[in-house]
């Protein structure tokens, strides 16, 4: 069996949403105009959680919203599952600071998909990228504006991000050859 390495505990990863909460606000001066949308799966609670927090900060809900990008991947084929057509639900993107919040940045074609769906619901004023974490391995020129924590990796290793709305505790592992 394939062994996992502890690279954040909860308390790294609390201390590092609360940066990148801080970061958010400050580098588009307050929460007017922005949108953060969570790409399913995990940067839904993540994008909550960043929510949240600016509202403890600021005193003001920055809005919110889900994406989900099956539908937009270029490597749909090495996927099993079914596409389905992406949602974003509620609010319009035009003229908003759309930040993307994500779990793990890799070769960052998640990102693509998700800048593209985006663009095909309005003209946002800019969209910024926030991830908790970014591993390397860069296919396209895309770098976050936020980030939790860098890991730099190698190929054949794995980051989980685990968040206790999905997974049951708050970690960050690595493992080689995709087991936890
Ligand atoms: O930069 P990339 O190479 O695109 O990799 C990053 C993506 O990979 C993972 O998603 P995954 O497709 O495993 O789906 P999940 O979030 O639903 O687990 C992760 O949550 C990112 O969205
Ligand atoms: O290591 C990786 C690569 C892509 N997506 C992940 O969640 N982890």
């Amino acid at each position: 069996m394939e062994k996992s390495i502890e690279l954040m505990d909860e308390k790294e990863m609390k201390r590092a949403i609360s940066r990148v909460s801080h970061e958010i606000i400050e580098k588009n001066k307050g929460v007017k105009d922005i949108l953060l949308i969570g790409i399913k799966t995990r940067g839904v609670p993540l994008a909550q959680r960043i929510a949240d927090n600016i509202y403890k900060f600021e005193g003001e809900k920055p809005a919110l919203d889900v994406l989900d990008i099956t539908y937009y991947r270029d490597d749909l084929e090495k996927k099993t599952e079914q596409p389905h057509v992406n949602s974003l639900i509620n609010v319009f993107v035009k003229d908003k600071i759309v930040v993307l919040i994500d779990d793990v940045i890799y070769t960052g074609r998640t990102c693509r998909a998700a800048i593209n769906a985006v663009m095909d619901y309005g003209r946002p004023q800019k969209v910024q990228l926030a991830v908790m974490v970014d591993r390397g391995h860069r296919e396209l020129p895309i770098r976050p504006d936020f980030i939790g924590k860098n890991l730099p990796t190698s190929k054949d290793e794995i980051i989980h991000v685990l968040l206790d709305e999905t997974d049951g505790r708050d970690q960050v592992i690595l493992t080689r050859g995709g087991r936890k």
